[in-house]
């Protein structure tokens, strides 16, 4: 919160002193220069210098973009001093952008605080333009940790985590305490991740899993500042500099302590099976296909903690809450799942298939609650969009908040409502594509969409099916409060979800834990 505050009134210091300049050297200067034979995109009324960098800086930025949108139109041509930015609000104009363009806009172009740092350095793959790391990164991820083949290797690993995290909750509800679910739903996710990455999971008696999920927790209030010094260019870079290699560094020494016991443990058995391994190998290794540093591997499990522990955990807040204010949803639920599932075993991954209701409402969940509400990339060349002229080096936004609720494409796109997706495929890919639109991308899309998809369809249907199937579940008050917190880069919860469990009538076999 704190944190969230500095941003702000340093943000606010920094629009005030540019609105000063703007004024000044709008009268003293500005001669408004047009390109000849260019045919941008409208443009909303902008400041004078500064362009329209006051829309870009408010709290709920998908929502005052969306807001923009409706009253401008779909595609809209921004300016922040002199960077270009095209927002998309329709998924008409995003299907055209992705089916012609999609190797144009395939890099991000955002900043580097530091070469050396994990995070935000010149090492990371979420950051890394579309290029020769890249793709080489981008395979290990898919064949070692991602791929269907390497999520069907690991299913043990999270068969054992589902049934630890029905325990903790067991434990909590019998103890009648109440229950943080981002807490619960954290812990699942980190112990999976950690343990399909390096076979093992982060200590909690040495206090490393509790470092690790603080940092990925902490990574919204550096993401804020790290896009705002994307905005800013080199003056965000050198205001935000100390914070972000600060945070950089601790991320690091967490890193840095568990690559040293996987090196270790490699040297042990010699066997080569998790992903850290075969990048540990690759490491060093001069005739290996791609010269990794140690930097590449650290930012890359940096990437992967905060790209998939922190969204997973948020959606699966927001499903719950929305399955708690909507009681006739969740006795549907769990009619599903007792009849598919029965009442003597826990939900499995395999189960979910068989479970189109939950699956709708998972998908529902990230319909209306995108833990990325926005999507940043860059236009590289020069292009035509709908007939207007897309200049080089342009920031595509791509708001897919707007997209997911656009009136045009979603019946009561504002409500809650599962039914939606029964009998439509999971991606909806094919409906999609005859319909010319993209009008569901709460993963991206494209070859820099997201890559985790398919284990974070398990995450939620696993973690939502558990807490179902299990547990009543008892709020303060008639309704959880569904406010967003004002400020943040992903999509959180105003007031964290905090709700007491009471075990329903089961007769599970568990089996060994
Ligand atoms: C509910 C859960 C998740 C959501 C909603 C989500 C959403 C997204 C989105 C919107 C992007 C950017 C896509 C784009 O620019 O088009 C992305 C990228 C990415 N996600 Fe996810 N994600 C989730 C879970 C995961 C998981 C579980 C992992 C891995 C364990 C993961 C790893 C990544 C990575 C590595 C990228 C960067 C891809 C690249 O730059 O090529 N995500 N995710």
């Amino acid at each position: 919160m704190a944190a969230i505050f500095t941003v702000d009134f340093q943000i606010c210091f920094i629009c005030i002193v540019m609105c000063l300049f703007s004024v000044i050297f709008y009268s003293l200067f500005l001669v408004r220069k047009t390109k000849v034979g260019c045919d941008l995109p409208p443009s909303p009324p902008s400041l004078p210098i500064t362009g329209h960098l006051h829309l870009l800086l408010s709290l709920l930025i998908h929502r005052t973009l969306q807001k923009l949108s409706f009253k401008y139109g779909p595609i809209l041509h921004l300016r922040i001093f002199n960077v270009p930015i095209v927002l998309v609000s329709s998924a008409s104009i995003a299907y055209e952008i992705f089916r012609s363009q999609d190797l144009n806009v395939s890099t991000r172009n955002l900043p580097m605080t530091n070469e050396s740092s994990v995070f935000f350095g010149s090492s990371g793959f979420i950051t890394a333009p579309y290029g020769y790391y890249w793709k080489y990164a981008k395979k290990i991820i898919v064949t070692k940790l991602l791929g269907p083949q390497a999520l069907h290797r690991s299913r043990c690993i999270r068969a054992d985590e589902v049934k630890r995290f029905y325990s903790n909750l067991l434990d909590k509800a019998m103890k009648k305490e109440t229950v943080d679910i981002g807490e619960e739903a954290m812990k699942l996710i980190n112990n999976v991740i950690c343990k399909m990455l390096m076979g093992r999971s982060c200590s909690e008696e040495n206090g490393e899993a509790e470092k690790v999920r603080g940092l990925v927790t902490e990574s919204d209030a550096f993401l804020k500042k790290f896009v705002l010094a994307g905005i800013f260019k080199k003056l965000g870079v050198s205001l935000f500099k100390k914070e972000l290699t600060g945070y950089s560094r601790r991320f690091d020494v967490v890193l840095e302590t568990i690559l040293v016991e996987c090196e270790e443990k490699v040297s042990e058995n010699h066997e080569v099976t998790d992903m850290v391994d075969v990048l540990l190998e690759a490491y060093g290794n001069k005739n290996a296909e791609y010269n990794i540093t140690r930097n590449h591997i650290k930012s890359l499990f940096a990437d992967i903690f905060v790209a998939g522990i922190d969204t997973s955990t948020h959606v699966i807040q927001w499903t719950m809450a929305e399955i708690i204010n909507n009681p006739n949803i969740l006795e549907k639920l769990i009619e599903e799942i007792d009849s598919v599932v029965g009442k003597t075993s826990l939900i499995q991954e395999t189960d979910l298939p068989n479970l189109p209701y939950l699956q709708a409402v998972v998908k529902e969940g990230l319909r209306l609650h995108p833990p990325t509400p926005v999507l940043i990339r860059t236009f590289q060349e020069r292009c035509e969009i709908k007939g207007f002229d897309i200049p080089e080096k342009t920031t595509l936004v791509l708001n897919a908040y707007a997209i997911m609720r656009d009136p045009d494409f979603w019946v009561d796109p504002e409500e809650f409502k599962p039914e939606r997706f029964v009998n439509s495929s999971k991606s909806g890919l094919e409906e999609e594509i005859r319909e010319e639109c993209l009008k569901y991308i709460p993963f991206g899309c494209g070859r820099r969409g997201c890559p985790g998809s398919n284990l974070a369809y398990i995450f939620l249907g696993t973690a939502i099916g558990v807490m179902v199937q299990c547990f009543d579940w008892r709020i303060k008050g008639d309704k959880v409060n569904m406010n967003e917190t004002a400020g943040a880069v992903t999509l959180t919860m105003a007031h964290p979800l905090k709700c007491t469990p009471v075990p329903r009538t089961l007769t599970l076999e568990l089996g060994d834990l």
